[in-house]
């Protein structure tokens, strides 16, 4: 690699929970290799894990000291929050349990609710003032809520979760439907909850600059196909995987986590836009403060949600549905005393 060091900017700190488990360990080494934020961009990585996994996660450090990353400053492991979180700039809030087969994402609330509402009051302890964070572990859009809602000096719009995998699988399957490159997919949105109420909405895509229906019709593909097979595809990819992989997605996570905080700080490209779920300022219908999937544009490391997108009559319903989902989400934390002191959740 060929960065020269009047090209590099100052080093930031990237904290990533999780860290010996599957995710962790398949996002690491592309993080020191400036795949997420840059080939000018220095990191310090501080890695969390339970006591248990503690060894394990030394064990990632040896080996990402054996990578030789000339963008990797330094590694620390830790199992404590309020340390593994001190000054960081980036938090990649992967740490907690996994769903198993027959399991839907929204049963995995109980078991790690409670890491999130830690892992939010540590953050508002120990990291640094821009800090942005993702959620990845699941249920990914409450478990932000947690953190946030335990983050009173942290503004909620730094609370973000992953359904940047959800966005990737629509392009991928609309890619594989009309025979396009996948590069040539854009203006895709998930709406709502990463769970399987989830709104894949193709009605603003395009290929090579041309609507999507045009391009599906071509292909005898219409409503029906959109209904029957993109949306339930999509939406249970993830169950899909862990049928015929026996366990849930990894790599592809990883590398959608990666997306999604690369888009984030360089950018969305010029005419597209991306999928993230961020706290709502009651747009399209989602009420304010729940944290929901919506199309984004990223500028300058802000992202801001796009208004204006047409939701069809369809959409709109599918998108009730799904937020209905994430209020009770809520409604059972709160009930269990897991919301912490910030205003608007
Ligand atoms: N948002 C999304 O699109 C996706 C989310 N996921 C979710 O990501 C999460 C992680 O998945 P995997 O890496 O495959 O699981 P894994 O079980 O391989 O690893 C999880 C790791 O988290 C650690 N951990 C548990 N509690 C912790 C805590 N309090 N602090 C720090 N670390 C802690 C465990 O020791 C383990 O090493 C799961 O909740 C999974 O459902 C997975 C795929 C996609
Ligand atoms: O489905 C799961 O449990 C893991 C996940 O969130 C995904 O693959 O989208």
């Amino acid at each position: 690699m060929s960065t020269s060091a009047d090209t590099l900017l100052p080093p930031v700190t990237v904290t990533v929970t999780g860290a010996a488990g599957q995710i962790g360990y398949a996002s690491l080494f592309r993080i020191a290799n400036g795949d997420m934020l840059g080939k000018n961009q220095p990191v310090r990585l501080r890695l969390l894990e339970i006591p248990q996994a503690r060894q394990a996660a030394e064990g990632t450090a040896m080996e990402l000291a054996d990578g030789a990353f000339p963008l990797l400053e330094s590694v620390d492991v830790f199992d404590d929050a309020a340390q593994a979180f001190d000054g960081t700039g980036f938090g990649l809030l992967i740490g907690s349990k996994p769903r198993q087969k027959g399991m839907e994402r929204g049963d995995l609330l109980e078991a790690n609710a409670g890491i999130f509402s830690v892992q939010g009051a540590a953050l508002n302890e120990a990291a640094a003032d821009d800090v942005r964070i993702v959620v990845v572990g699941n249920p990914a859009n409450t478990n932000a809520l947690i953190a946030s809602s335990h983050a009173p000096d942290i503004p909620s719009e730094r609370f973000t979760a992953m359904t940047r995998l959800d966005h990737n699988r629509a392009l991928a399957q609309i890619a594989h439907a009309t025979g396009s490159p996948v590069g040539d997919v854009e203006r895709m949105t998930i709406w709502g909850n990463h769970s399987a109420t989830q709104v894949p909405d193709l009605d603003q895509v395009t290929i090579a600059g041309r609507p999507v229906r045009d391009v599906l019709s071509e292909r005898g593909l219409g409503e029906e196909w959109v209904r029957t097979s993109f949306i339930p595809t999509v939406a249970q990819r993830g169950a899909e995987i862990i049928a015929v992989r026996g366990g849930s997605s990894v790599a592809s996570a990883a590398h959608a986590a990666l997306d999604h905080v690369h888009d984030w700080v360089l950018g969305t490209p010029d005419g597209d836009w991306t999928s993230m779920a961020v706290v709502s300022d009651g747009s399209y219908g989602v009420d304010e403060g729940l944290i929901s999937s919506f199309p984004v544009t990223c500028r300058s490391g802000e992202y801001e949600i796009n208004h204006g997108v047409d939701l069809s009559e369809d959409a709109r319903r599918r998108l009730e549905s799904s937020v209905s989902e994430l209020r009770e989400e809520r409604d059972t934390i709160r009930a269990k005393g897991l919301l912490g002191p910030k205003a608007g959740h």
